[in-house]
């Protein structure tokens, strides 16, 4: 991927007309294959200064893709009256340095951190192993499961990485679910009794948090299920996996 800069330098009475070509402009560019992301900045102490940044896949999918595309010419058409007006147009490489910041709280801070999660698997696991489904799956289960499985879904909602510092991380929990050939109607047990269990102890409510709770679940379980078909060779090293909001962030109404 590349990011272009494009800087522009607007005069007081072009500006309205400026954002709003670009608004139409947006039409063919978020049209566009070659096109990943874009966003237009205006300057907040200095009112004409405007910086475009395109991602692009490449640059050479920008320079012969885009332009030579069928969406160039719409684009183009909306944005020639200010071509004079740029000060700056480049591509930019990737470094590593990238990151978020925490304006947005993560899934774990946000089900009350570490405790939340113990409480919701201590009363999970008592579910599981009364269910006539699942548990004798988890006949022999180590009485520190519930704590463990704690320290996973912790770690995977944005807590601290406990579970790879002291389980064993994904390796340890992959190779937990191979051989156990655990069944469809064994998985939506699973998940029925883990919700069931987020009921019961609490866990937020909200819909933004529950959907994006629920997706994690419906992911996870899936390939513990493949995981754990006979003959099935799952990677033994992958990362930890990450979830965070998705579409969705907290719904937060403004004070
Ligand atoms: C999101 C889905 C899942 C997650 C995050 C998960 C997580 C884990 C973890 C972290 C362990 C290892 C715990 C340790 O370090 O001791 C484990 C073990 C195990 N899991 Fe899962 N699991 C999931 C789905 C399932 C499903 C759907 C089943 C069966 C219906 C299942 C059955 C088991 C069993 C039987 C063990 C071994 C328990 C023992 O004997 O101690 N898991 N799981």
């Amino acid at each position: 991927m590349i990011i272009e800069y494009i800087r522009y330098r607007i005069a007081e009475p072009d500006r309205e007309a400026f954002e709003a070509a670009y608004a139409r402009a947006a039409v063919p560019l978020a049209a566009a294959p070659e096109c990943v992301d874009f966003e237009l900045a205006g300057c907040a102490e200095d009112p004409g200064a405007y910086i475009l940044r395109i991602t692009w896949t490449s640059q050479k999918a920008h320079l012969e893709g885009f332009r030579g595309g069928p969406h160039f010419p719409g684009f183009l058409a909306e944005i020639t009256p200010y071509v004079n007006a740029i000060e700056e147009m480049r591509h930019y490489r990737r470094t590593p340095v990238v990151g978020a910041g925490s304006a947005v709280p993560t899934l774990y801070d946000w089900a009350g951190g570490a405790e939340a999660f113990d409480r919701l698997t201590v009363a999970f696991y008592a579910k599981v192993l009364a269910d006539d489904v699942v548990g004798p799956l988890f006949a022999g289960m180590d009485p520190e499961h519930p704590a463990h499985v704690a320290l996973w879904l912790a770690e995977v909602f944005g807590g601290p990485n406990r579970y790879s510092t002291e389980r064993g991380g994904y390796h340890h929990m992959v190779g937990q679910h191979v051989g156990k050939s655990i069944t469809e109607p064994q998985r939506r047990r699973w998940i029925n009794l883990l919700l069931d269990a987020a009921d019961e102890v609490e866990l937020p409510a909200d819909p933004e948090f529950r959907a994006a709770f629920v997706s994690y679940v419906e992911w996870g379980t899936r390939l513990a299920l493949a995981n754990s078909q006979p003959g099935a060779r799952p990677p033994l090293h992958a990362p930890m996996p990450h979830w965070g909001w998705g579409v969705a962030p907290p719904y937060r109404p403004a004070s």
